[in-house]
Parts: structure tokens; sequence; C-alpha cells
């Protein structure tokens, strides 16, 4: 005769400590909920809502989901869109968490002359970025771009500081604003060529070399600054649209908002021994064994 084991106490609390992780944007609600509060965590689940459709998350995407332990979020939306999200939110007892810019967290200092209104998603994305420079060693300097509804370039030194950032409207926006600010511009989708010979064409060109250009001159102010060859980080949903036309040494990343807030999470609610300083590079668990 066979006995049924007890559940494995190492199942009890791989499901008891599982966190939702929320990037409001500016257009959509991404969503991850991970099997623990650290960087490479497992992914559970994950999704992502048009901001005019969060009233069927409850009932919807997060109906079958188990009960988070933690719900930990950026949020760049006002406070009406954010209390839609927390309403969603009441269909479990766990609390949300909405990072704020500080001082400094997670290893990153914050060089922005008020650091609370700077942008959530910057600074989340910017200690995603910093963690996993310091997860494979790398001690540079380091340059964040994120191409979504707007861009955003930061400058972050060799020993963590965010030096300073800049603002551009998204591609979209760029597009939209020529359509509707110009007498006879319409804007169907082009190619990007080096020299434009039609207007669908020259928009869409314009477009994406003003981004690469934005962060072509980043990466040079920072290179000026440090003296030292930034590396480049580049996240979002369109990242990949714009890796062909980059003009300095990048890398496309997934998710490092996500990257962010898992790291964030380690520093509230990680049952993290001493030791394990998210600042040192010898303890950082590898962020690549995990990545989506
Ligand atoms: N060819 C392109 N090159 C660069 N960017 C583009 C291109 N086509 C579309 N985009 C931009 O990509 C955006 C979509 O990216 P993403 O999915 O990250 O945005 P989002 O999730 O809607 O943004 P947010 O996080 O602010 O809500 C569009 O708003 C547009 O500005
Ligand atoms: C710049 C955006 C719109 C990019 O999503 C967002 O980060 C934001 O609303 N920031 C606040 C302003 C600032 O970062 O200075
Ligand atoms: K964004």
């Amino acid at each position: 005769m066979t006995t049924v084991p007890p559940p494995a106490p190492d199942a009890v609390h791989r499901t008891a400590d599982t966190l939702l992780a929320l990037d409001v944007g500016n257009t959509r609600l991404k969503w991850a909920l991970y099997e623990a509060p650290h960087p490479g965590a497992r992914l559970l689940a994950h999704g992502v809502q048009f901001l005019e459709n969060i009233e069927t998350l409850a009932e919807g995407d997060w109906r079958a989901l188990r009960a988070p332990r933690w719900v930990l979020g950026s949020i760049v939306a006002g406070a009406g869109v954010r209390y839609r999200v927390e309403e969603q939110l009441e269909l479990w007892d766990a609390p949300v968490q909405w990072v704020v810019p500080s001082q400094a967290e997670a290893g990153l200092v914050n060089g922005y002359d008020h650091p609370a209104r700077l942008g959530p998603d910057r600074w989340v994305a910017m200690i995603g970025a910093r963690q996993r420079l310091l997860a494979r060693g790398e001690q540079r300097p380091c340059v964040v771009v994120m191409v979504g509804t707007a861009v955003t370039v930061e400058a972050i030194d060799a020993g963590g500081r965010f030096l300073g950032g800049i603002i551009l409207p998204g591609h979209g926006i760029m597009l939209r604003a020529l359509e509707s600010g110009t007498a006879g511009l319409h804007v169907p989708t082009g190619e990007v060529r080096a020299f434009p010979t039609n207007t669908s064409d020259a928009l869409t060109s314009g477009g994406t070399f003003a981004i690469a250009g934005a962060v072509q001159r980043m990466w040079d102010n920072l290179r000026a600054h440090s003296g030292q060859e930034p590396v480049c980080l580049m996240t979002g949903g369109a990242g990949w649209k714009m890796a062909p036309h980059m003009t300095v040494p990048f890398e496309l990343v997934e998710g490092l908002i996500f990257d962010g807030l898992l790291t964030i999470a380690r520093e509230r609610f990680g049952a993290a021994p001493a030791s394990a300083s998210p600042a040192s590079p010898r303890t950082s668990p590898p962020a690549e064994s995990a990545h989506r």
C-alpha cells in the first residue's frame, strides 16, 4: 500500500513567497507573478492590459491566480489610474507598495534635483540595469534607454550615481504630432532609410534617427564625463524596432522594470542574509539564468 507524502515544506514556502510586480505605464499595464521576491526568481504568469481595460483584471487575467504575498509596482499614471488598479487588487488582501524614487535605493543614488519627481519607471529601470551590471561584476558607467510611449535615456556613473537623463517623445507621439501640427502631412508607416526619398520613409526615419541620435549624444556625454566607455542597456516594447538603427554598442534587454522591481523586492521583502547586499557583485544571484 502506498501513502501520499505530505507536501514538501519547500513547495509550501515557495507558494507563500510570491510577488506580483506591476509596471503601470503611459499606455499599458504590464504584470508579472514571480515565485519569490528576488532577481532571477521563476516567472509563474504574466500579462498586459491597456489602461482603459484595467477593470477587467480581477474578473479576467487575475481570477485564476493564487493570491500573491506581496504586490510591488511602478506607476507613472495619475491618481485616477492608481485607484482603478488598487480596486482590482482588492481581489486579494495583499496591500500594494508603489515605488517612489528616493535619495538612494538598492545601490543606486538619485541625482535628480527633486528625487521624488523622477518618474518611478525610470528609477526602477535604472535599479534593474545596475543590478544586471553588478551581477556580472561590471563597475562601468551605464546608459539606460527605455523605448515606449515616451523615450527616456539615463546616465549612471560607474559608482551607481544617476547623473541625469532626457525625456523625448516616443515614435508614435512624434508622428502624431507631425500629423496634427502640419497642414498636409499624413503618416503611413514607412521604412528606415539612410536617405529617404518619400514622405513615409522620411517620417519613419526621422523618428528613428531622433531616438538613435539622442542615445548617441547621452552615450558621448557619459563617456566624456567618466573617461570610460559606457555600457548601454535598451528596454521597452519598441526596443527591437530601434535595435537595427542604433549607433552605439548596446544590449537589448527585456523587462528592465521587472528586474528593478525584483531587486527592490529583495531589499524590502527578501529574507536575505546580512551578507547578501545588493550592492555587492559577489552576492548578487545570476540574473541571466531565469531571464524571460
Ligand atoms: N518603429 C518604431 N521605432 C521606435 N519606437 C516605436 C516604433 N513603432 C512604435 N514605437 C513606439 O513604441 C511604443 C510601444 O512600446 P511599448 O509597448 O513599450 O509601450 P507601452 O507599453 O504602450 O508604453 P508604456 O510602458 O508607457 O505604457 C509606441 O507608443 C511607439 O511610441
Ligand atoms: C517621462 C515618463 C513619461 C516616461 O514614462 C515618466 O517617467 C514620467 O512621467 N516622469 C516624471 C517626470 C520626470 O521623470 O522628470
Ligand atoms: K514606459
